[in-house]
């Protein structure tokens, strides 16, 4: 097969995580005989350096003529640290996903056996988690009215949905519960008590829910929701809520995998689809080649996945599996003993290209050792 494939670098260790999946892709297409090309664009801090604007309409043409999208991440402490800035490299990433109308972001969420001594639940809350967020991703307070005074003594932002924005990322999460590896339940979390909006979340639920007899559907105020991911996170199967919801409570449900850098996703609407892992561009570990590149290796394994390659997709997976119960990890994961980012990046695509020797004692890498955590 050929695809052809925008690549979003961004900024921090977007970039570097990027890289890592590139190889792997790379390896992917030794294995099997696909060709994949890629194009590159700019966004983020990246982008507003080097033309002005977070998202230049190239990027967009780039990503409209290829056949799936993998990002990194955005974002840089010389703007979060200016509260004055007019132009941010979030813009760029929120003008992305509504240019391209990619109106759910999917995060799977699931735990492995080797890393349950990282998250401070006891193993046996942990083991059989597998959940899967639905993210509403162009609607809500981030993309509502934003206003502030001149004089700098008020601010406002306003959260707007309509039926037809909930509507559909319902029907999508829905006919994601009824999939035979599902438990057929489905969740929505939102703040039905005080908001408007979720009141009309809550009602849109309701009335498209009799189509899909054979999910479940419960309600979960969003406060009891973040406490019930710590405290019974078996229970959940498919969650659906709205923006920032989903933001915060994914953020939040990393911890039961082990680190925010595992996690991937997949930003789908009415074009091509987006991939990217769920952390930012952690500027702390930019350029020091420890960041874990697993959030954005599986996320193109979804990619994969999306593009028909299942198989590939699955070895994939298995390489990352094998990467974790062998003790090669990223500084996240054992601050003590960790691998470079990219001697991760090169393991999982030498697996995946069968060049792993049988005896492992004959890898020539390099085991960092840190007395400082
Ligand atoms: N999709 C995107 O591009 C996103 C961008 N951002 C931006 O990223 C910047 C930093 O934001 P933060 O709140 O610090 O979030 P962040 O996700 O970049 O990092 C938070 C913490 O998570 C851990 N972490 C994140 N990614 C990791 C990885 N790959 N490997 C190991 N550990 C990892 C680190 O401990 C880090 O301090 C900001 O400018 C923010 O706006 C934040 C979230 C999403
Ligand atoms: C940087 C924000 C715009 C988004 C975010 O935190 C996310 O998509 O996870
Ligand atoms: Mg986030």
């Amino acid at each position: 097969m050929q695809k052809h494939i925008a690549v979003i670098l961004g900024d921090g260790i977007g970039p570097e995580v990027t890289q890592q999946s590139l190889k792997v892709l790379d390896a992917v297409a030794e294995k099997f005989g696909h060709e994949f090309s890629y194009e590159y664009g700019l966004m983020g801090a990246d982008a507003i350096d080097k033309t002005g604007n977070p998202l230049p309409d190239e990027t967009l043409e780039i990503c409209r003529r290829s056949d799936a999208i993998l990002f990194g991440a955005i974002g840089h402490p010389k703007y979060d640290n200016d509260p004055t800035a007019k132009v941010r490299p979030e813009q760029g990433l929120l003008r992305i996903r509504k240019e391209l109308q990619l109106y759910a972001n999917i995060r799977p969420i699931n735990t492995y056996a080797s890393l349950h001594h990282l998250c401070p639940l006891k193993p046996q809350n942990l083991e059989g988690v597998d959940f899967i967020i639905f993210r509403e991703l162009t609607g809500g307070i981030y993309f509502g009215n934003k206003q502030k005074a001149e004089d700098g003594s008020s601010a406002s932002d306003s959260c707007t949905y309509t039926r037809e924005e909930i509507e559909r990322i319902a029907h999508l999460a829905f006919h994601f519960a009824q999939k035979p590896e599902r438990r057929k339940k489905l969740t929505l979390v939102d703040k039905a008590n005080v908001l408007e909006t979720s009141r009309l979340w809550r009602k849109v639920v309701q009335d498209i829910a009799p189509q899909y007899p054979d999910v479940t559907v419960d309600y979960m105020f969003v406060d009891n929701a973040a406490m019930q991911i710590i405290l019974n996170p078996k229970q959940f199967d498919v969650v659906l809520t709205e923006n920032m919801f989903g933001d915060i409570i994914s953020d939040e449900a990393s911890v039961l995998s082990g680190s925010l850098g595992l996690l991937p996703s997949a930003s789908v609407g009415t074009g091509t689809v987006l991939f990217e892992p769920i952390h930012g561009s952690y500027p702390q570990a930019a350029g020091k080649d420890i960041a874990n590149p697993i959030g954005s290796i599986l996320s193109t394994a979804l990619m994969l996945e999306y593009l028909g390659m299942n198989e590939e997709a699955k070895l994939v997976r298995k390489a990352v599996e094998w990467t974790l119960s062998s003790k090669f990890v990223t500084k996240d994961i054992d601050p003590l003993n960790y691998y470079f980012t990219s001697t991760i990046g090169d393991l999982i695509s030498d697996f995946v290209a069968d060049r792993i020797p049988t005896d492992i004692n004959q890898l020539n890498i390099e085991l960092r050792k840190s007395t400082l955590i």
